[in-house]
């Protein structure tokens, strides 16, 4: 279903990065670990589309990314892929409701879905709240709420623990994991904190140990 062969990236002036080649069926989870600058956002943002790489081949089902750009790879990514943001990519003026509305606008997907995913997220009595009233926590599952608002075949998740204590890293690890397991959807989880690798059996170190 995702299939990573061959991927080389260079940011201007920046070192090479070799992505090692990889495949996740659906329902599979992966962990990549990587300490501090060695490419873990790098590389999350090219299985998003994000980034180009210069080589190789993303491909996702049927579909090479690497070969799309525009409104054509934006329209793709709405309805295929759901990023967990290492900061919250939420607009905290609007509310959490409305947070969710956007990316199903942006998507071209109907919202049947937010109030079953905000309940099982045990967001949903802050539906009507504003997101800068919420707690980092709240937030951040907000944040997991947006990315899977549009049923992706495919989840990716940058650093979601960083900021987190212990109780809470290892509650929105489950919960992500429980969403992919629900949704057959693959989950890719980029990180350095070390007390998710108990959480992931499936696991593969850049740039050395992390
Ligand atoms: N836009 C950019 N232009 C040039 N170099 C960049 C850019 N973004 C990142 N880099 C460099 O690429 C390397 C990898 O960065 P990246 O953010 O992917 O690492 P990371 O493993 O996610 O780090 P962290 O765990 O600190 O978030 C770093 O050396 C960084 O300085």
């Amino acid at each position: 279903m995702l299939e990573i062969k061959g991927v080389k990236f260079q940011y201007d002036k920046g070192k090479p990065f070799d992505i090692p080649d990889f495949q996740l069926n659906a329902g599979d989870q992966l962990l990549i670990l990587g300490k501090s600058g060695s490419g873990k956002t790098t590389i999350l943002n090219i299985l998003g589309g994000l980034l180009k790489p210069l080589a190789g081949e993303v491909r996702l089902g049927d579909t090479l990314i690497n070969q799309l750009s525009g409104a054509k790879l934006d329209k793709f990514r709405g309805k295929h892929i759901g990023i967990v943001f290492q900061k919250p990519h939420i607009l905290s003026p609007l509310t959490v409701e409305e947070n969710l509305k956007l990316a199903n606008f942006f998507s071209g997907i109907n919202g049947d879905r937010n109030l079953e995913l905000l309940q099982e997220l045990g967001i949903a009595d802050k539906r009507k709240a504003k997101v800068n009233t919420l707690s980092e926590g709240e937030a951040q599952r907000v944040s997991i709420a947006r990315a899977l608002a549009n049923k992706p075949d495919l989840i990716l998740a940058d650093e979601p623990t960083a900021s987190l204590d212990d109780q809470n890293a290892e509650i929105v690890v489950k919960l992500l994991q429980e969403q992919a397991r629900k949704h057959h959807a693959a989950l890719i989880i980029v990180t350095h904190d070390q007390r998710v690798k108990d959480h992931v059996v499936n696991q593969i170190t850049i740039g050395g140990l992390s």
